[in-house]
């Protein structure tokens, strides 16, 4: 079965150590949410595994085939419309010029840009426009990785709910692994099986939650209440920077929050 290992793992720029000690898994059809404060080398660990960086120590190992990566900043051809941006691996694929414009307009439909803003350039598109591309991008490889990074943080949140579904079809029909980087710790419940929490100085993995509930039986009551008991936890309270116990927990609350688990 396709599978990503990473084990060992430390990176340094020139002398500063950003990473140290890290270890995961990954398989198909899986889900995991990489969540820490600013500067702890979430992207760092990303750049690695989509093997744009060469780590200075450790091994990543990894079965899956077709990557597809959606960065922070959507490194866009400036040169070409959005719906080229789109279809810009499948023609490095050779799929013939008609299907690959077919298969692009779809997808751009999907992630909600209309048949105008399609044939805008990069320029000419708002931020959130820009990330949908990016993504759009990365899914028309029909990869069985995907690497994200906040793809969708500047989206609002109608968009969001679409690309979530988007998302989760992808998973569900395909099989794909989904290795993503939020801020969000509700977006994480939401989509993820697995919840690493990291901390930096040198960035680390400190704690892992697994969601007790598949991803389609998840109503949004659910998610607000996983959330709620996530941030009772210790080492997620100090990851998003909040003092531990400066928010009232419900006595119910309290008893879910000590049954999370946090293992690494
Ligand atoms: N190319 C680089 N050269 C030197 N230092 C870098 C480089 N890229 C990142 N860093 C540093 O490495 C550390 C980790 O950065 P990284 O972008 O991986 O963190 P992050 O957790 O993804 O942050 P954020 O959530 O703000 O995107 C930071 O201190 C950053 O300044």
């Amino acid at each position: 079965m396709n599978a990503l290992h990473i084990r060992h793992l430390a990176h340094r720029y020139g002398l500063t150590q950003v990473l140290a000690g890290v270890g995961l898994d990954l398989s198909a059809g899986e889900t995991l949410a990489l969540v820490g404060p600013s500067g702890c080398g979430k992207s760092t660990l990303l750049h690695i595994v989509a093997g744009l960086l060469r780590p200075s120590e450790g091994v990543v190992s990894s079965g899956f085939r077709g990557v597809g990566c959606v960065f922070q900043q959507p490194r866009l051809m400036p040169w070409k419309t959005a719906l080229d941006n789109i279809s810009l691996g499948l023609k490095a694929l050779g799929v013939p010029a008609a299907a690959r414009r077919r298969q692009a307009a779809a997808l751009a439909g999907r992630l909600g840009l209309d048949a105008q803003d399609a044939h805008k350039y990069p320029h000419e598109l708002s931020g959130g426009m820009q990330s949908r591309v990016a993504l759009g991008r990365a899914l028309a490889l029909a990869p069985d990785l995907l690497l994200l990074d906040e793809p969708f943080s500047a989206l609002d949140i109608g968009l969001k709910a679409e690309l979530y579904g988007l998302l989760r079809e992808q998973v569900a029909q395909r099989g794909t692994a989904v290795l993503m980087i939020t801020h969000d710790l509700m977006e994480a419940v939401r989509l993820a099986d697995r919840i690493i929490m990291m901390a930096p100085g040198p960035g680390r993995l400190v704690c892992e939650f697994s969601m007790a509930l598949p991803q389609a039986g998840r109503t949004d009551a659910w998610v607000y209440q996983t959330t709620g008991e996530l941030m009772q936890a210790e080492q997620v309270r100090i990851g998003f920077g909040l003092s531990p116990g400066s928010l009232p927990m419900p006595a119910h609350d309290a008893a879910h929050a000590r049954h999370a688990g946090c293992a690494v």
